[in-house]
């Protein structure tokens, strides 16, 4: 088959990468004679799966993700690799002694299990489970929420309980943009910790007089037993004010029924980010992400100008407001592993679009059921809450936040500091800025802090989200086009 021979070489003809271009592009032509698009995952992902196969391994081998280990297989990587030797013939005179083989094992569970705890029979499984690839999630836990954007992930939605999440813990943490509130969230459709991290200063005033309704969890709130303590409460962070040695205020269910605010503050800001571990903790520029984050943070925490009123003659302004939820689906869902194994196959020219599926993988894996739900459970964006003004360029995100009731009244781009920067110089002055990263980066988040992200493998990847995923971003030409 051309493909493998190709593969072999790493040398990918233009030819498969242009099918592969044409199969997944979002304006596939309609044919003249009127067949519509196969939208089936199937063609891509084989394609893919030929793309990174050998000739021994079909489609339903890939799908198991076969690994050598003998240590748990549950989890990639979990064996020790420093344990392991090679078989040998024990010394002269001792019996000889087998050491363990090595042994392939699927990190899939078997079927009859899987349907067991899924609660689905035999019959009813969806076709597309067994085409789908084996997650990087461990495969005794539940599987993470089918992706609001990719049908390449789909679970058997319906086998699943409704959403819960339930709000475990919430902390003060000073950042250098201002004090934010930590929620650590569980929920009953898979086992990560996402998190939301909610900046509402006024919360920790002394002054009784607020001017917008407190983003609280009602979970954290609610009364979890008969028998807890106040001690339990405060110690989860169901507490009002400043939490201190003088201060220990547990709060009531009451304090965090959402409230519409007055007309005249702006809804608050929130952005639902995806966990980035390169970006945000050892800061690549490969991404914005880090950026991003810090961006964010910065920006729900600016402090808002409310105009005059007739009770107030001057100018008020109050805290910022918001929240970041942030969800752990690394690398659009696929998670670490795999977004490693894609950076290495952009950098042999692919773009992140076509590396993901050329690993098996959709576009974009992620779900935005949990963050919708922590939304709701915090009052934003709910009907009885307030709506809210969404920090993001990705259409996708915007549509799935919608669809799963969240009360949008607003976009709000996040433009890249660097193309900022270079937008502000060419219309401002001649002299070619790089941004400057040393002075500013102690003030932010992330490793990248108050720096901006840049260089051309960002350019790419930015240029890539606009032209392949839709991100509403206007392009900027940054000269290295051509590379693409
Ligand atoms: N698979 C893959 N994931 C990447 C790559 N670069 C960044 N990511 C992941 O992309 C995700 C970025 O998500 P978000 O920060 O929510 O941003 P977004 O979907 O681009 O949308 P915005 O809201 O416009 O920023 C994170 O999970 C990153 O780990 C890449 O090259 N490949």
């Amino acid at each position: 088959m051309p493909f493998h021979t190709e593969l072999n070489g790493i040398d990918l003809g233009m030819s498969e990468l242009d099918l592969l271009d044409f199969l997944t592009s979002p304006d596939l032509p309609v044919a003249k004679h009127g067949l519509k698009r196969r939208d089936a995952d199937l063609d891509p992902l084989m394609l893919a799966a030929v793309y990174s196969s050998g000739p021994q391994v079909t489609r339903n081998h890939y799908a198991h993700d076969f690994f050598p280990a003998v240590g748990d297989p549950r989890a990639e990587g979990a064996y020790d690799w420093t344990k392991w030797q090679p078989e040998t013939t024990s010394t002269v005179g001792q019996k000889q002694q087998r050491r363990p083989r090595l042994k392939y094992v699927s990190r899939q569970e078997p079927r009859s299990q899987r349907i067991k705890r899924e609660g689905t029979a035999l019959d009813e499984e969806p076709k597309t489970e067994k085409h789908a690839p084996a997650a990087t999630e461990t495969s005794v836990q539940p599987p993470f929420p089918a992706p609001a954007t990719s049908a390449l992930a789909a679970s058997p939605e319906s086998a699943k309980p409704p959403l819960q999440v339930k709000c475990m813990a919430r902390t003060r943490v000073p950042t250098p943009h201002g004090p934010v509130f930590l929620h650590i969230y569980h929920n009953n459709h898979d086992s990560k910790e996402h998190l939301a991290i909610v900046v509402d200063p006024a919360q920790l005033s002394e002054t009784s007089q607020t001017f917008a309704p407190p983003i609280r969890s009602q979970s954290l709130d609610a009364v979890w037993s008969e028998d807890e303590t106040e001690m339990d409460r405060i110690t989860r962070g169901a507490y009002v004010g400043r939490l201190s040695q003088h201060s220990q205020i547990p709060s009531t269910p009451s304090q965090a029924k959402p409230t519409i605010t007055t007309d005249s503050i702006p809804s608050p800001l929130i952005r639902v980010h995806s966990e980035c571990f390169t970006g945000e903790t050892i800061g690549s520029m490969r991404c914005d992400c880090g950026e991003q984050l810090d961006e964010a943070i910065r920006l729900i925490s600016q402090p808002i100008a409310l105009p005059p009123t007739s009770a107030t003659a001057d100018m008020t302004t109050i805290p910022g407001r918001g929240a970041v939820v942030y969800l752990r689906q690394e690398g659009r869902g696929i998670g670490l592993l795999s977004k490693i194994r894609a950076y290495n196959l952009q950098d042999l020219g692919h773009d992140t679009v076509t590396a993901n599926l050329m690993l098996g993988h959709g576009a974009d894996e992620r779900g935005y059921e949990i963050a919708a739900a922590i939304l709701h459970d915090l009052g934003l964006g709910s009907e009885t809450g307030e709506g809210v003004r969404v920090l993001t360029n990705n259409p996708d995100k915007m549509q799935a936040l919608t669809k799963e009731g969240i009360i949008v009244v607003e976009r709000v781009p996040m433009v890249p500091r660097s193309w900022a920067c270079r937008q502000h110089d060419a219309a401002h002055a001649n002299k070619p800025a790089e941004p400057e990263m040393s002075p500013k980066r102690s003030a932010g988040a992330t490793m990248i802090g108050g720096g901006a992200v840049y260089g051309e493998d960002l350019d790419k990847y930015l240029r890539t989200k606009v032209l392949r995923m839709g991100h509403m971003l206007p392009l900027i030409a940054t000269g290295d086009e051509d590379e693409d």
